[in-house]
């Protein structure tokens, strides 16, 4: 059954504004925030493991989503985040001085459970860019660091990143799971 709502559980409202802006009027999107424990594990296991606590804490169906900047020369490092938040978008580009690929990808995983005790389901987006020294506002994580196509996401216009965002992929996946749910 699609789901009447989606109560989306974060505690970023940069994550949510662009949500909102990407969903528009297709669905009915509640939002509520919850500090939950986060665990380490792969990028799956811990977008299913937030799902599952956010199911519990709420009692009902939710959306969670957790984000991912990933660095192909670390082999998928740094991944979630503690780190990076420390380091600043301004930091990044030194960490990655000694290697000559910059490259990286931007991962966005969201997992919906349609309450306590249901397995989540999970839709990825990914985009590949590169790290940059920091260009643009830096209002959001690392979006001053991350290249794509020669802008990096800060400098984008928001329409322009939400259409080639890790987020923006993964939403489409929702999107269209929602449309085939009878
Ligand atoms: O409550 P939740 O949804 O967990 O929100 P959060 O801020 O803890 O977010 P994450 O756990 O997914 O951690 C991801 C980190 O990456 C940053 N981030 C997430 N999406 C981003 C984007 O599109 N551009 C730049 N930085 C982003 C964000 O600011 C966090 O510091
Ligand atoms: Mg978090």
């Amino acid at each position: 059954m699609a789901p009447r709502e989606l109560n989306f559980i974060t505690g970023n409202a940069n994550k949510l504004a662009e949500v909102k802006a990407i969903l528009g009027d297709t669905v009915n999107l509640k939002s509520q925030s919850i500090d939950l424990v986060e665990i380490q594990g792969t990028i799956e296991e811990i977008s299913t493991d937030k799902c599952r606590r956010a199911a519990e804490a709420v009692g009902g169906p939710v959306l969670v989503e957790d984000t991912c900047l990933c660095f192909n020369a670390f082999d998928e490092l740094p991944g979630p985040k503690w780190f990076l938040r420390a380091l600043g978008p301004g930091g990044m580009h030194k960490l990655l001085a000694a290697y000559d690929d910059k490259s990286a990808q931007a991962v966005c995983t969201f997992a919906y459970s349609e309450g306590p005790g249901h397995d989540p389901v999970v839709f990825q987006g990914r985009t590949d860019g590169r790290i940059v020294p920091s260009r643009g506002p830096t209002n959001f994580g690392w979006d001053s660091a991350f290249e794509y196509e020669g802008q990096t996401y800060a400098e984008m216009p928001k329409a322009e990143k939400n259409k080639i965002s890790h987020r923006g992929k993964a939403l489409a996946k929702l999107t269209e799971w929602l449309k085939n749910q009878v």
